[in-house]
């Protein structure tokens, strides 16, 4: 499994359509893990889900789930993305096994990553470091958490306003994968943006410590 490139975070809650030809064409473009992430109250869209699981096998990306490890277990999700909210790490670990991919959201924290990391996260994710038209009241963080996270041994994910203009300097500060959302989804091509994306890594060999 790669666990260095992009990560999309595919927001449906910031979509006004499916756009699965969006998400087909980022994952075209590169990604290599592609999260759900959906903040409205609808209900589980099992179909959208299924599609999601269909076109990540396709592409051979990992597929995670935001906030509910049932929900990643019911559809055979990859992992699980869970915030400080979002209950127990140690309960998604037991019940999803060693397999799993669990990420923790630990802000600017690097105390919350150890914790994360003790209970069975499998990544660390810090952010958000830009400003984000997605979650414009998300904390912020700085980018130096990122080399310090470097040491924990686990892949560390950067996200938060991230697009092509400062995705370089976060991929050089220490980021393993940059999670994007909106300048994927919400650009004029998405499949450009993957792969400009993408392309940063390439150029990006050596991080900050490394
Ligand atoms: C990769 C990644 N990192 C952080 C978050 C934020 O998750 P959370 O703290 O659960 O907040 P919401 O996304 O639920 O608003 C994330 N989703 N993905
Ligand atoms: C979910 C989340 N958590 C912190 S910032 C953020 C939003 C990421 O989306 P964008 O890349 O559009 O800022």
């Amino acid at each position: 499994m790669t666990a260095r490139g992009l990560y999309a975070i595919y927001d449906r809650t910031t979509l006004a359509t499916d756009a699965l030809d969006r998400v087909e064409a980022v994952l075209a473009g590169g990604a290599c893990w592609l999260q759900y992430r959906d903040k409205r109250d609808t209900g589980i869209d099992a179909g959208l889900l299924g599609e999601l699981r269909a076109l990540t096998r396709t592409y051979g990306a990992q597929l995670i789930v935001n906030d509910d490890w049932q929900l990643a277990q019911a559809v055979a999700a990859d992992g699980v993305h869970m915030g400080q909210s979002d209950g127990s790490v140690a309960t998604a670990r037991a019940a999803l096994g060693t397999g799993a991919i669990i990420g923790v959201s630990c802000s600017g924290e690097i105390e919350l990553a150890r914790r994360g990391i003790e209970q069975g996260a499998s990544y660390v994710s810090f952010g958000r470091f830009f400003d984000s038209h997605t979650k414009p009241d998300a904390p912020g963080a700085d980018p130096s958490v990122l080399a310090q996270a470097r040491a924990l041994g686990v892949p560390v994910v950067a996200i938060g306003g991230i697009d092509i203009d400062n995705a370089g300097d976060i991929i050089t500060a220490g980021a393993d994968l940059i999670a994007v959302s909106g300048a994927l989804f919400h650009a004029p091509d998405s499949g450009a943006a993957a792969r400009a994306l993408c392309a940063l890594f390439e150029d990006t060999g050596s991080h900050a410590g490394a």
